[in-house]
């Protein structure tokens, strides 16, 4: 006989987004269960965000070590750095497993009841769980749908053998020589990136005219820079069409077929939303293409039935589910809260670093508008930091009525740490003024944000 429970809230999928929007619905008192088939922490602990930072960070570290072999800024390697590379990913896991257990004590201090195993709905707001302990039928007032994306297969590439997703491109065993990426957006440039810092050879085949085509092109350029530099191939315009004896076959630009021998083919064109497989068929809840349509709320069709992060559209990044899941556990708490971001920062771990924030210059919206860039050239801690050369700037948008600004955009060495700034800026509904009459210390990366407003307003002092 299963065992029945009723909740007040219901959360399916322990990600960024459910996990936070029960440890939320817990801290109001909500009598909460979370449902989570895998580890708790999601795609973007698991085997997404984190472990491809720690394999990033990893990567950059043997490339410094890899320079001073021939002498770098005065250190000089008496020998070449060896990489074991199990004992990298061995490091990356207990990072992984740290957070896990994070994660596990937040939901317990909040008082979330975990419950291990796959939900199915069967109709309405009922799922049944097949736990170890057996059958669990659950039935709540309020559903929290976070069960989050997977990675899309190329029909001509299915993934098996050597073609693999960036699931497994994070726990190899060993390092591949050759790795071919398939798809030159977010996973693609990070990983081939790390891999290609790590040794590997690396060559990206991406269908459009350019890399990372999500971002303006300006921005992309440092990054380009580096990949030629180090010897990444990089194939544009290129049609993936099948494997033959291990080795990518590819349509190039012009028509011509092109094998491309391989260890590893990594495919990283997109992820779609998880709507397969448990049930969804069975509820009330309407799509929109393929996501879980949602309002502003987060509401489903269905009443009670609430769907965030990766389940329900782009941006599928890990902040955007989070501030969701949030979100929803105080609508259902009886606040009245709409998730209405000025901004939603976006960022690329590539080397250099890549942030965008609110509009670019080219964007409906910001026609007309003042723009300034600030180089690190002419920043002191990017040229101690020996990142000077890499041709990375900070750039800002504001109106020019009333200056108002309304994009930040930077490509540089950690500029993912000044994303907290920018995008606080926007959502403070900042004019160019208050950055410029805000003291930055010296020398920080930040300095060239205030540059840059100096510079929008007509009076930069460095450049
Ligand atoms: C390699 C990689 C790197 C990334 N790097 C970044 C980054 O640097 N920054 C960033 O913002 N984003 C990054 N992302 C994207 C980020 O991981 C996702 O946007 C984020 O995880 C989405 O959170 P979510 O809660 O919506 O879903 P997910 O994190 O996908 O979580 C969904 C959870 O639901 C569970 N689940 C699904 N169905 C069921 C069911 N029926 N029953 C029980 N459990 C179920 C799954 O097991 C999973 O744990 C990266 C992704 C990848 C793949
Ligand atoms: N730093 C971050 O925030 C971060 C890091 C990794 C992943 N993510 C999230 O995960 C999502 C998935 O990442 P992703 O890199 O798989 O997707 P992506 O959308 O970032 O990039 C996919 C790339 O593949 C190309 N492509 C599509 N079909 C192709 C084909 N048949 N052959 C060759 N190229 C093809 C696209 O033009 C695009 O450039 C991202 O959109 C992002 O939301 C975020």
């Amino acid at each position: 006989m299963a065992e029945t429970l009723k909740p007040k809230v219901l959360v399916v999928g322990g990600g960024p987004g459910g996990y936070v929007a029960a440890i939320r619905a817990g801290q109001f008192g909500l009598d909460t269960i979370l449902v989570e088939g895998d580890k708790l922490g999601g795609t973007c602990l698991i085997r997404g965000c984190i472990p491809s930072k720690a394999v990033i960070h990893a990567a950059s570290n043997f490339e410094t070590m890899t320079k001073a072999v021939k002498g770098h800024h005065g250190i000089t390697l008496a020998a070449a750095p060896q990489l074991d590379f199990a004992k990298t990913v061995a490091w990356k896991e207990e990072i992984v497993g740290k957070l896990n257990s994070g994660v596990t004590a937040l939901l317990k201090r909040a008082k979330v009841k975990v419950v291990h195993g796959w939900a199915k709905f069967s109709d309405g707001k009922t799922c049944t769980v097949d736990t170890k302990d057996g059958p669990v039928t659950i039935t709540a007032d309020n559903v929290i749908l976070a069960n989050g994306s997977l990675p899309v297969e190329l029909r001509s590439l299915p993934f098996g053998g050597n073609v693999i997703s960036s699931t497994e491109a994070l726990s190899l065993p060993t390092l591949p020589n050759k790795l071919v990426v398939v798809g030159g957006g977010y996973i693609g440039l990070e990983l081939g990136i790390a891999f290609r810092k790590l040794g590997a050879e690396v060559t990206i085949v991406e269908a459009q005219d350019r890399i990372l085509p999500i971002y303006d092109a300006a921005l992309v350029e440092p990054v380009k820079k580096w990949l030629e530099k180090n010897g990444v191939k990089i194939l544009l315009g290129a049609k993936a069409s099948g494997v033959e004896n291990g080795a990518l076959v590819v349509e190039t630009k012009d028509g011509k077929k092109e094998t491309l021998p391989a260890d590893k083919i990594l495919v990283t064109i997109g992820r779609k939303p998880n709507t397969q497989g448990w049930g969804l068929e069975n509820m009330a809840v309407d799509l929109d293409g393929a996501f879980v349509k949602v309002d502003g709320e987060c509401r489903t069709s269905m009443r009670g039935v609430y769907a965030i992060g990766d389940l329900v559209g782009e941006p599928m990044l890990a902040h955007k589910a989070s501030a969701q899941g949030e979100m929803v556990a105080e609508i259902i708490a009886g606040k009245r809260r709409k998730f209405e971001p000025v901004a939603i920062p976006a960022i690329c771990f590539t080397e250099p670093e890549v942030v965008s924030v609110g509009l670019l210059p080219t964007d409906k919206g910001a026609e007309g508008a003042l723009t300034a860039n600030f180089p690190f050239q002419a920043n002191g801690r990017a040229l101690t930091m020996d990142a000077g050369d890499e041709g990375g700037f900070v750039r800002v948008v504001a109106r020019k009525d009333d200056h108002r600004i309304l994009g930040i955009q930077a490509v540089g060495l950690h500029v993912s740490e000044l994303s907290g700034e920018f995008v606080h800026a926007l959502e403070m509904g900042a004019v160019l003024e208050d950055i410029a009459g805000t003291i930055h210390a010296h020398p920080t990366l930040g300095e060239a944000f205030h540059e840059a407003t100096l510079r929008a307003l007509g009076h930069a002092i460095h450049v």
